[in-house]
């Protein structure tokens, strides 16, 4: 039995890597990248101006956040969405119905889109984190994240908002500002939750907090969304789909580039409205907003039936 045991727990040690490797790649990323913010910030060396803020994001956003998205057709697949040719079709017709619904909504009701896409959002990037605890948790961290730039920043994100929503905006950006406090106590109770079993997500969630304070709102969320929440999704999708090799890279190409074609085709249809760097904003916002709900809807879709297969939850 003796002999047993300790046999079993060599072979079980020889598989577990030692702590430091099971650290993943995007958190490696993310906390040197932020470190690297805060020590420029530190040394009082300046930032990149806002217009630049403003173009690195249409282009990061292009290149590391939509890609993230790009994988839901696969994921839907796995869940059982679509099969066929015909429910291939389908599923892409209906995706792009929503995303226009919700631009049209935007267009319509600006305010209220504008704090439905947030409340959305926090669930969304909150669960970045305590993947496996209560959905309140979760909701509290990415409203934490979404609101300390409120907070620490108040003109810049109020600003932000304004051109995204109109004057309601501003109240949109006072009222997470007067929130402020309970973000800031939301993402420690978040981190210290976190400690236990993922200190990984501690110090994610902690530099996360820092640079929400300590930069401009856009710097924060480039950072945060493309090097840490777009890493880590496009790394669980693509090791779902690892039999899918070719395709699923070819997959991730065409939903990446055909939304960018579509967004500058419409930009140079709609003519210039605005200065260029409103347009950016809105057009990355608000596109984000309408492509966020389908693809809540299809990662919510697959957890629940992951869940319902009893597998552990992957994107
Ligand atoms: C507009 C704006 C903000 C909110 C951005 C949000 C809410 C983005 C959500 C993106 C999603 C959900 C992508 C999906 O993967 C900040 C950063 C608070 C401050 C600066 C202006
Ligand atoms: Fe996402």
């Amino acid at each position: 039995m003796m002999i047993g045991q300790a046999a079993l727990f060599h072979a079980g040690s020889a598989r577990v890597k030692p702590r430091w490797r099971r650290v993943p790649v995007e958190t490696v990323v993310f906390a040197s990248l932020a470190l690297v913010t805060l020590v420029v910030l530190g040394l009082g060396l300046p930032l990149p101006s806002l217009t630049i803020q403003v173009v690195l994001l249409g282009v990061l956003v292009g290149i590391l956040g939509l890609p993230h998205g790009a994988l839901d057709p696969l994921i839907a697949r796995r869940a059982g969405l679509w099969r066929t040719r015909l429910g291939f079709a389908g599923f892409n017709m209906a995706y792009i119905l929503v995303v226009v619904v919700v631009v049209l909504l935007w267009l319509i009701a600006p305010v209220a889109s504008l704090v439905t896409f947030l409340l959305v959002s926090a669930l969304h990037f909150g669960s970045d984190w305590n993947a496996d605890r209560a959905p309140w948790l979760r909701f509290l961290a990415g409203f934490g994240l979404l609101s300390v730039p409120a907070l620490s920043h108040p003109a810049q994100v109020s600003a932000a908002y304004v051109v995204l929503a109109g004057d309601g905006g501003a109240v949109v950006a006072s009222v997470q500002e007067w929130l402020g406090p309970l973000a800031l106590a939301s993402l420690l109770l978040a981190a210290l939750v976190a400690l236990r079993h993922r200190a990984h997500e501690s110090i994610e969630i902690l530099l996360a907090t820092m640079l929400a304070l300590a930069t401009e709102p856009l710097v924060f969320f480039l950072l945060y969304f493309c090097a840490l929440h777009s890493v880590r999704h496009l790394k669980a999708g693509f090791q779902a789909e690892r039999d899918g090799g070719r395709l699923s890279a070819l997959m991730v190409m065409v939903y990446t580039v055909v939304p960018i074609l579509v967004v500058g085709v419409v930009l140079v249809w709609l003519g210039p409205d605005g200065s260029l760097s409103e347009q950016i904003l809105q057009v990355v916002f608000i596109g984000l907003a309408g492509l966020t709900v389908p693809h809540m809807i299809v990662v919510t879709y697959e957890n629940r039936h992951r869940r319902a297969l009893r597998a552990p939850d992957l994107s």
